[in-house]
């Protein structure tokens, strides 16, 4: 395949040609092979395929709320191409049998390279999981969220303690429930659904309960010598815990474009772990990405089902979906100049393929897996929930732009396309067995 014409990220226009699974040149006025495919890309950018570093595609054990396939399709119809799932499924994924089950199903179905890491609970049994290609250890939950699978600090250390001496790396949900403030949730917490009071989440798991969390996590990592992760943070007490470690952390695209404001409309399907946050914390999120202080934007993509999420405020699951929105989200703050393109493709491919050490991944440069996406940053879209791919059913974007890719490869083969004049999309079929973001042991 040869993609002819288009704007990289650094403003250079060139003709990639794409050889197998890899970028085989990046050059001016390539010439086509007779039996080659021709793109043309004039006008367009083309990026590097975004990593997604934290998902929950929910099988074995939640394929109503998502699976391999439908998730799959989601990323990359949202120009993610390597994805990392989450072990809070069921069964969870905190042994060898689980990890290798899980796998088999990613393998059989996902159009998108994953990942698959591993969980601790007590009841885990880290000498098999170890032996497996875990991608990280995590999300370690220092509180209970989706599957209650919260741990306390010497299991933490323990496991922190095992995956350094195995060079894995750990990703932290850090929030400490001694902190919340249980009193937000007395009293009238609103209806079902979009006429829940999610606000009240927002005030039950405080920002205190997160920046805590943060400093055990990094100070227990520095103990251990482990590399450490800090997941999904939400407020910029929890980011700035961060500065100065050796800790690095993710923010999702729900805490950087929505916050407490937004609490009214979505009800329930606002509420997530950790939660929303005040529009001023939100807004020293977004600096804090554009400034480099947060590594890497991850989506957390937590799908439930709309019936599920159409209960009262304590009932209904925490989590949103967000995997296919995230890229066009971001695309649409470089639109209205809130982010250059260069720091979205660092936050989504640059620095999660250097944290996670991916050396295949993450640019465009001959010799590295043809994981590409085409985008026209002119042809901004309505994200509408009957558009997406997900089989969650819904977004808490609905209504918002969003630039959407017209093209994503994952090494060299074509799993998404959207004709943009007609709208007609297509997808590729799995990638097969052959998936391994990092390397095992
Ligand atoms: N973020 C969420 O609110 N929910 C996640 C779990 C998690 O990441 O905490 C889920 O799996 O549903
Ligand atoms: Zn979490
Ligand atoms: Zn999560």
């Amino acid at each position: 395949m040869l993609i002819t014409g288009g704007t990289l990220v650094d403003g250079r226009v060139r003709d990639v040609r794409v050889t197998g699974e890899t970028i085989a040149a990046v050059e001016r006025d390539l010439d086509p092979a007779a039996d080659e495919r021709v793109i043309d890309a004039h006008g367009k950018r083309l990026l590097p395929g975004a990593i997604d570093v934290h998902v929950h595609f929910r099988e074995p054990g939640g394929s109503h709320k998502e699976t391999w396939r439908t998730g799959s399709r989601s990323a990359a119809a949202g120009g993610v191409t390597t994805v990392v799932d989450q072990p809070n499924t069921d069964p969870p994924t905190v042994d060898g049998a689980a990890f290798d089950a899980k796998a088999r199903l990613a393998a059989d179905a996902s159009l998108v390279d994953y990942g698959i890491n591993g969980g601790v609970v007590p009841e885990w049994d880290p000498e098999s999981l170890f032996d497996c290609p875990l991608f990280a250890l995590g999300e370690v939950f220092l509180a209970d969220s989706t599957g209650e699978m919260g741990i306390d600090l010497p299991l933490f250390e323990d496991a922190l303690d095992r995956a350094a001496a195995a060079e894995v790396p750990v990703t932290v949900h850090a929030e400490d429930a001694t902190l919340f403030d249980r009193d937000a949730l007395d009293g009238d917490l609103g209806g079902v659904g979009r006429a829940a009071r999610s606000d009240r989440w927002s005030a039950f798991r405080t920002p205190e309960a997160e920046a805590e969390a943060v400093r055990r996590a990094v100070d227990a990592g520095e103990r251990a010598a482990g590399q450490v992760h800090i997941a999904h943070t939400s407020t910029p007490e929890g980011v700035d815990a961060t500065d100065g470690t050796d800790a690095t952390c993710e923010v999702t695209p729900h805490h950087l474009f929505l916050s407490t404001a937004d609490c009214d409309r979505l009800g329930t399907f606002g509420r997530m772990n950790p939660p929303l946050r005040d529009p001023d914390r939100r807004d020293a999120l977004l600096e804090r990405l554009r400034d480099g202080r947060i590594d890497v934007v991850a989506t957390d993509h937590a799908p439930h089902t709309v019936a599920e999420k159409r209960q009262p405020l304590t009932d209904a699951p925490s989590g949103v979906p967000g995997v296919e929105t995230m890229l066009p989200l971001l695309l649409d703050a470089v639109r209205r100049e809130e982010l250059t393109l260069e720091r979205v493709r660092d936050v989504t491919a640059a620095a999660p393929a250097a944290i996670f050490d991916l050396p295949r991944k993450g640019a465009i440069e001959t010799g590295r897996d043809a994981d590409l996406v085409l985008v026209d940053l002119e042809d901004d879209r309505e994200i509408e929930a009957a558009a997406l791919h997900s089989a969650c059913g819904w977004t808490p974007f609905e209504g918002r732009s969003g630039v959407f890719p017209e093209l994503t490869t994952v090494r060299g083969r074509t799993v998404y396309e959207r004709d943009p004049a007609t709208g007609a999309e297509s997808f590729g079929e799995p990638l097969g067995e052959s998936v391994r973001p990092r390397a095992g042991p």
